[in-house]
Parts: structure tokens; sequence; C-alpha cells
């Protein structure tokens, strides 16, 4: 299989990272760092980009990742380094083969800044690039609902390995969505998935925890024979998605079924299993520039289950021009079958506001 080694390393980083940020929910009282931010951090988000970026580079030392956070806080805050630091040792896999695999620990805090500061890559449209998200939908993780830990690969621009990590999904691909699924605060046991997928090689998901990862069972898309029957998730937040847009394009495709509010990339990994149809994430700001980590992988998982995603124009996502998608505005992502039909009522709705 092609990317087979590349796979595994993303897979098993990634299990190591979103298990750390399971233990910060637990016993660091979620670990943020600024509350009234509009885009939260945790101590999570730290510890996650410095194990996987450490576990990636170990095994491709020529690559370059695109990471969303970097080290300057923590370089001006001795006292939240440490604290980072403590957590990022304690975060193992029970397998120590895995664990080998991976690189083994972070020798010192020092190299523990450094993993992090290596997510500095500005992109581009040449080499090799992973783009990582240590916590995606950071406020999902802060009320206890969905989040996901994303790491892609992107060969000379286009995504190619695509890992998710969402600690708080259903291990059980066929759990359909409903509008609860992003409330689950207390009672976390014998949830966790991990999904995974390969450029022309199909998605897979496994449960996320603590162990050796199983292969994975294969997923896709649900067949949509009437697309009126359709699921569609959306943005808790309404400031990174027009819920009124959405809920326009919704009506005039005939779907009466409340829309499934979540954060995070969960929203991919959950339409790709089948559990919902359509993710529908329309433009609110006009300035707003769409970041590569917070779609690369979601986009592999997507397209391996049968599935299209493009802007909300139509446009391929260019994840080739730097850290950001300037070039394109909003998300639609949806089965092949019905694809061509969602972005005509999307544009439809987009055009009567220009
Ligand atoms: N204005 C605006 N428009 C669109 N997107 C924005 C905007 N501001 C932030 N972000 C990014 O949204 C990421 C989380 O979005 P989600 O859809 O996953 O979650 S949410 O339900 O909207 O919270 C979130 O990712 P994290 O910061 O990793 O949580 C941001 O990168
Ligand atoms: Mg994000």
């Amino acid at each position: 299989m092609a990317y087979e080694k590349e796979l595994d390393i993303a897979l098993l980083a990634v299990q190591r990272a979103t298990l750390l940020t399971k233990s910060v929910y637990t016993s660091h009282s979620k670990g943020t760092l600024s509350k009234s931010d509009s885009s939260p951090v945790t101590i999570g988000d730290f510890g996650a980009q410095a194990l996987i970026i450490s576990s990636i580079l170990h095994a491709f030392p020529n690559d370059e990742v695109v990471g969303e956070e970097d080290a300057d806080d923590l370089r001006a805050n001795p006292s939240l380094k440490e604290l980072v630091w403590e957590l990022v040792q304690a975060a193992k896999l029970d397998d120590s083969a895995a664990e080998d695999k991976i690189g083994g620990p972070i020798k010192s805090a020092e190299d523990m800044l450094e993993a992090i500061d290596a997510g500095r890559s500005d992109g581009g449209r040449k080499g090799r690039i992973w783009a990582l998200d240590p916590i995606d939908g950071t406020k999902g993780f802060l009320r206890g609902g969905q989040y996901a830990v994303c790491l892609a690969l992107m060969v000379d621009g286009v995504p190619t390995v695509g890992v998710i990590g969402c600690p708080n999904l259903p291990v059980d691909d066929k759990t359909l969505l409903d509008a609860s699924v992003g409330i689950d605060a207390d009672d976390k046991e014998g949830k966790g998935v991990l999904f995974g997928a390969v450029k022309g090689e199909g998605s897979t998901s496994r449960p996320l925890g603590p162990g050796a990862l199983l292969d994975g069972n294969k997923i896709s898309m649900k067949p949509l024979e009437d697309i009126s029957q359709a699921t569609f998730c959306e943005s808790v937040e309404a400031g990174h998605s027009s819920h009124g847009d959405n809920a326009a394009i919704a009506s005039k495709l005939g779907i009466t079924k409340p829309s499934v509010r979540m954060d995070s990339q969960a929203k991919y990994g959950s339409i790709a299993r089948g559990a919902g149809d359509l993710y529908l994430r329309l433009p609110v700001s006009k300035t707003y520039e769409e970041k590569i980590w917070d779609h690369a992988a979601g986009v592999v998982i997507v397209e391996e289950a049968g599935g299209e995603v493009t802007d909300a124009w139509g446009k391929p996502l260019d994840f080739g021009i730097g850290r950001t998608l300037k070039e394109n505005k909003g998300v639609v992502a949806a089965p092949k079958a019905v694809f061509s039909q969602v972005i005509k009522v999307v544009k439809e709705v987009l055009g009567a506001k220009q």
C-alpha cells in the first residue's frame, strides 16, 4: 500500500497525543490558558503539538510541518513550560513497540519547545508538508463535546494521508448522529475513534484506545437516494459557519431533519462513516481565511470514503498556497452522487446575497 509507513506513524502519533488531551481534560481542569479569547488555547494544544511533531520528524526528518501553535508563550512563561513538560513526559503508549516506532519520549524540555516550533513552515506547493491541528474545536473540548486531533500529509500541495482522533465520538460507525452527539461530558467510557485514509486507498476507522492499533474497518459515506432525507452537520459557533445560510440551503433541498451541530473535524469523520451526510460551512466573515490544518485531514478521509469536497462556490480547495486556504471561501462536503445537486443550491443561496 502506498504511504503505509506515513499512515502508521500518523495513527500512532495522533493516538498518543489524543490520549494526552483526554488526560488534560480530566486532571488539569481542561488546562485553559485564555478563556475569554475567541480562539482559546489549552496546555493540551502545546503538549499534543510537541508529541506529534517529534513523532513525525523522528520518522521523516526531511519533512516540514505547518502546526497551529508555536512555543513563544512557553518560552516566555517558565511555569507554563514546566506544566506542559510534565504532561508530555507522562504521555506514553502502553505498547512499547509502537512507542519506539514514533521515537519514544521527548528527551528534554528544550527538545519539546523545538518540536513545537518546528510547526512554523509556511506551507507551499512543493514537497512533503504535514498540516497539524493539535486540538481542533477547542471550544468543543472546553464544553466536554466534540473535538479532534488532526494530522495530514500534503504531497506537492495535495492532501494525501489524513488521520483524525475523535475521543468523544462513538466507536461504532453505525451510530447515527443526533443533536445530542456533542454532549457527553461525564461518560466517556467506550468512546473514541481514530479515522485514517490514504489517497487512492480508502478510509478506515478503529477504536482510539489504549493498546496496539488495529488495521481498521473500511468506512464509506451513506448512499443517499433522496437528498431530502439527508442529515447535515455544521459548526456549533455561528461565527464560523452561517447557520442562516445553511438552513436556507437545507430547506431548498427539502431537508427537514434538524442540523447536527458539532465542533471540529469530527464533522468530516462523521459523514465519512455514514453517521451523517453533508457538511456545510458557509462563510460568515468576508475576510476570514480558512486554515489548512482545519481541513486537510478531513478532506482525505471524506474523499476516500466516496465524497467530494470543494469551497462554497464549487472551487477545489487549494492547500498549496501557504498556511491558509486564501483562494477559497467556505467548505461543502457531500457524497459524490449528490454533490452537484448540493453545490447548485449553495451557489443559489450565496448568489442571492451578493
Ligand atoms: N471566523 C471564523 N470563521 C471560520 N472558522 C473560524 C473562524 N474563527 C476561527 N475559526 C476556526 O474554526 C475552527 C473550529 O471550527 P469548527 O467548525 O470545527 O468548530 S466550531 O463548531 O465552529 O467551534 C477553529 O479551530 P480551533 O482553533 O482549532 O478550534 C478555528 O481555526
Ligand atoms: Mg482548528
